[in-house]
This record gives C-alpha cells, sequence and structure tokens, in this order.
C-alpha cells in the first residue's frame, strides 16, 4: 500500500494506488496522497512529477517572479552586530535594531552568539526528518502524533505550499532524534531573544515593567520548513503572502535563498542568505504592541527547481492568557491609538481563522 512503502519513483510504478494518483491531477487523490497519507509535497517531487499539479498553481498576480524583485538596499541595511547590545555601542546598537523594525521590520543579526555549529544542525535536522519515510514521518501527523505538541503537517490550500513540521518548546518526551537539535538551537537562541525584545521595547521610550518582557516572549515554538525542489516554482508558491503572528520570529535560513517581503511601495525585495546570519522579523503581536510603530511586514517563499530548501523559524510569542495592546503611555506619545487590546488567545483565534480572509490579519486588531 502506498502509506508502507518507501518514497521514490520506483514507489509509483511498483503500487497500482500510488501509479494512478500519481497520474492523476484530481484533487482528491492529490489530498488522499500528500496529506492523508502523510507523503507530503516532498512525496509529490520525489514521484519525479514534471509540472505540479493544478491545486498548487497560484493565480498570476500571487506569483512570484524573481525578475520583478527590486533592489533591497534601499530597505535593507547591513546584519546588525549583536555583540553591540553589550558594552560601548549598547545605544547604538538598540537604535539600530528600532529603525530596522520600524522601516521594513526585517533585518539580520550576526554575532549573536548561536555557533555555526547549531545552526548547521537544526538545518540538518529538518533535512534529516523530512528524508524520513513517508510512514515514518505519518506517525507525527497532526491528530495521530503521540505528543501534542509535536506534530508534522503539509499544507493544502491554494496559497501556501510547504510542508512544515513543528517543535513547541514544551515539548518534554524524546520521540525523535532532531528534538535535540531544535532544542540546542532553542536554547542557544534564548539570550538574543531577550535582547532584541528587550531592545525593541526599551526603543519606544515608555517606562514598562519588566516582566512584561518575559511575558510576550513566554510562549516559543520551533518549526522546520521544508521546501521540496519543485518542477514550476514560477507558477506556484512556496509559502504564500503572509505576516507572522508571533512578536517577533528568529529565522535560520539556507544558502538557497527565496525569501522576498514587502516593502512599502509594494514591490517586494529578496532577503540574501548571509553566512552566519540569522533572520529576525516583527509579528503581528509587536506591531500590535509598538502601537503600529514597528512593521510586521507580508513575505513569502519561493522554492528552487533544484535543491530542497529548509527554514528553521522560530516564534516568540506571548501565552492566550496574555493581554496585548500598546505598551502604557505610548498612545499619548504618539498622540494615537492604533490598536486595541485584546488577548493574545482571541488575536490568535482570528489569525487561523478564516475572519480575516482578503484583508490583512491586523485588520481586527485595529480601532
Ligand atoms: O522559509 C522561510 O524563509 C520563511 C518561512 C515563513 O515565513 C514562516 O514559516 O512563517
Ligand atoms: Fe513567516
Amino acid at each position: 500500500m502506498c502509506g508502507r512503502a518507501p518514497v521514490g519513483h520506483a514507489l509509483w510504478a511498483a503500487d497500482p494506488v500510488c501509479a494512478k494518483m500519481a497520474a492523476s491531477h484530481h484533487e482528491s487523490d492529490v489530498f488522499e496522497f500528500v496529506v492523508k497519507k502523510g507523503f507530503g509535497v516532498k512525496g509529490l517531487a520525489d514521484s519525479g512529477i514534471t509540472s505540479v499539479p493544478p491545486r498548487y498553481i497560484h493565480p498570476p498576480d500571487e506569483r512570484i517572479d524573481r525578475k520583478k524583485t527590486i533592489d533591497a538596499s534601499p530597505f535593507l541595511g547591513s546584519p546588525i552586530d549583536l555583540s553591540g547590545l553589550e558594552g560601548e555601542k549598547k545605544d547604538e546598537t538598540i537604535a539600530a535594531i528600532c529603525e530596522a523594525a520600524s522601516k521594513l521590520g526585517f533585518f539580520q543579526v550576526v554575532n549573536h552568539g548561536v555557533s555555526l555549529q547549531v545552526m548547521e544542525r537544526a538545518k540538518q535536522d529538518a533535512h534529516t526528518f523530512f528524508n524520513l519515510s513517508p510512514e515514518k514521518k505519518a506517525v507525527y501527523l497532526k491528530g495521530k502524533t503521540p505528543c501534542p505538541n509535536v506534530f508534522y503537517s503539509t499544507s493544502f490550500g491554494r496559497r501556501p505550499r510547504k510542508n512544515s513540521f513543528s517543535w513547541f518548546i514544551d515539548l518534554l518526551t524524546g520521540i525523535y532524534g532532531c528534538r535535540d537539535a531544535a532544542h540546542d538551537y532553542l536554547k542557544a537562541a534564548s539570550k538574543m531573544i531577550q535582547g532584541i525584545l528587550g531592545a525593541l521595547l526599551r526603543g519606544l521610550g515608555v517606562e514598562y515593567d519588566e516582566s512584561l518582557l518575559s511575558c510576550y516572549m513566554e510562549a516559543k515554538a520551533v518549526n522546520m520548513n521544508f521546501y521540496p525542489p519543485c518542477p514550476n516554482p514560477e507558477l506556484t508558491v512556496g509559502v504564500g503572502r503572509h505576516s507572522d503572528l508571533a512578536a517577533l520570529t528568529i529565522l535560520l535560513q539556507d544558502d538557497i535563498g527565496g525569501l522576498f517581503v514587502k516593502v512599502e511601495d509594494g514591490g517586494w525585495i529578496e532577503i540574501p542568505p548571509v553566512e552566519g546570519a540569522i533572520v529576525v522579523n516583527v509579528g503581528d503581536t509587536l506591531e500590535i504592541l509598538s502601537n503600529g510603530r514597528y512593521k510586521s511586514a507580508e513575505h513569502r517563499v519561493i522554492a528552487s527547481s533544484t535543491r530542497a530548501r529548509v527554514s528553521v523559524p522560530i516564534f516568540v510569542s506571548p501565552r492566550p492568557h496574555t493581554m496585548i495592546g500598546p505598551l502604557l503611555g505610548l498612545a499619548e506619545k504618539d498622540g494615537k491609538t492604533v490598536y486595541r487590546h485584546l488577548l493574545f488567545g482571541e488575536y490568535m483565534t482570528n489569525y487561523f481563522g478564516a475572519a480575516h480572509q482578503g484583508k490583512k490579519t491586523l485588520v481586527f486588531a485595529r480601532l
């Protein structure tokens, strides 16, 4: 049967059910194979398809055309040296972080305290996991996983096209080896996360209770994203345009590139891979906390036609019961209140629900 056979081209020929699915462009067959049986988008890629099934073809205005990408340099500065947060350059470094968060909402950091080895291991383990046989991965499918905080899922929709393997920090039971790499990465990144979020809150120039900083970064989730080689990357998207829910996203990308961010005039720039650098972006939650000063930018990802791309984001968020809204005193300082106060859980429900369809997710929290 499909679910027990090894991934690979031969599989299709060997198994009549799979062969039918491979040949079929029927949505229900593709859904059964990719989602239900847990083959994922990788299973499709491995089957040797020469064009993406119709379900993965996006409308022309949603496709990513590399040729239309604009020059990043007016928007994206050089990576910020985080060693400056300790010592004489502290104010200068805080100012650079705050400027980048206000201007583009994306920046890169170096000297962040996470070793190259830890970063490489996290990316490598994403490859290791996604290269497991479908039946091994299927054990972790959402709804089946023995540990609800660790699950494997694959997207199937008009918009996103990615396999996503999620690790949540409150996972304590070891059920798969790459848990260690994800945890090591998260542990190594914790000081950096606190430094960046602390700098951003401080840069708002209002007094705030230090305990709030811990509240806003209390829940951290590590995802492992896998983008298999795609026969027609220009017709589809790896991840469709979105802004992140979290306060901050700390993203490891590999050397392939393909992460695009929307800039104010409507163009898209690419965040180039820089060896040793980590990408940081503002999420909706921080845009709300900062009364709109920091920008939760729309971004999207294109797959490569030749190589499997991986990325490992850490989403830094409050817990659902935490109230979010512009920091006390900020609205007076800014002379306007852009966002209302609401529970993070309420915002999260809206973010993952259909309520915002066709609108930006942040509209829900706008006054
Ligand atoms: O893969 C990437 O570079 C970014 C992925 C992303 O935007 C996300 O997981 O939210
Ligand atoms: Fe994202």
